[in-house]
């Protein structure tokens, strides 16, 4: 059935450190396929909202829903299954060097109930296919660049199709054309349907590639307006 729910709503949320307010009264929605960046200083508070929304920070006041899960009253064993509808790209969720790339994406098929073998080695073929490392299955991490394990990192977000994907400097420590190339990634799964909020500091990815942008900075959230200059 259509719906037009929107793929992550915040409403009048206080996002928390500890006791520590970082944000007060956030409100905002993604809508199903769109991309958002999330830009604002360092410590401004990106990556504690971000935490938020896949709940490794709880929300304490007002209300949220991502990908159809309430956050304002999720319980933890609600959480996995919260995190098997969105793809998380974060700096401490990097790969298991001690195991080659299918491995790395077999260990989370298992992890979130998948069993049938044949279904497993399809699923990852196709999500390597999906960021350009189609045979990249029997490498070990260290064997790959930069980007390419970033790009691992990627399409082991992408295993279970989620809705949306969240990523937290996907391009932090990547120089400008590797950059590029994650960019071209991320922009593919959008025009396949994945809606993306994405923080980041790269300020000229956002003049190349112009989408709709939020700023994090005085403890709020606002719009950018369109056609800004960065
Ligand atoms: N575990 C924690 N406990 C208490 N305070 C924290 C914790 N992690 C972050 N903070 C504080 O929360 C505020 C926001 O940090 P956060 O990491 O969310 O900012 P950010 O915008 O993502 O910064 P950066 O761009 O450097 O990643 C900062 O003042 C930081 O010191």
């Amino acid at each position: 059935m259509f719906s037009t729910e929107p793929v992550l709503m915040l409403e009048r949320a206080d996002i928390f450190q500890d006791t520590k307010l970082i944000l007060g009264d956030i409100s905002f929605s993604i809508q199903k396929g769109e991309f958002v960046y999330l830009i604002g200083r360092t410590g401004s508070g990106k990556t504690s909202l971000l935490k938020t929304l896949y709940a490794d920070l709880k929300l304490q006041s007002g209300q949220g829903n991502v990908a159809g899960t309430p956050l304002h009253r999720i319980d933890k064993k609600q959480i996995p299954f919260l995190r098997r509808k969105i793809g998380i790209v974060f700096q401490d969720f990097q790969l298991f060097f001690d195991r080659n790339v299918e491995e790395n994406l077999r260990f989370v098929l298992k992890a979130t109930g998948w069993t049938d073998k044949k279904k497993m080695t399809d699923r990852i073929s196709e999500v390597l296919m999906q960021v350009g490392l189609g045979t990249a299955q029997r490498k070990m991490p260290h064997q790959l660049s930069g980007g390419e394990q970033q790009r691992v990192v990627i399409a082991r977000a992408m295993l279970n199709e989620p809705q949306i994907l969240i990523a937290d400097e996907p391009t932090g420590n990547l120089d400008p054309a590797v950059s590029d190339q994650i960019m071209q990634v991320f922009r593919a799964i959008n025009n396949a349907g994945t809606a993306i909020l994405m923080a980041t500091h790269n300020y000229e990815l956002l003049t190349r590639y112009p989408a709709r942008t939020l700023r994090v900075g005085e403890g709020n959230v606002e719009e950018v307006p369109p056609g800004t200059r960065f």
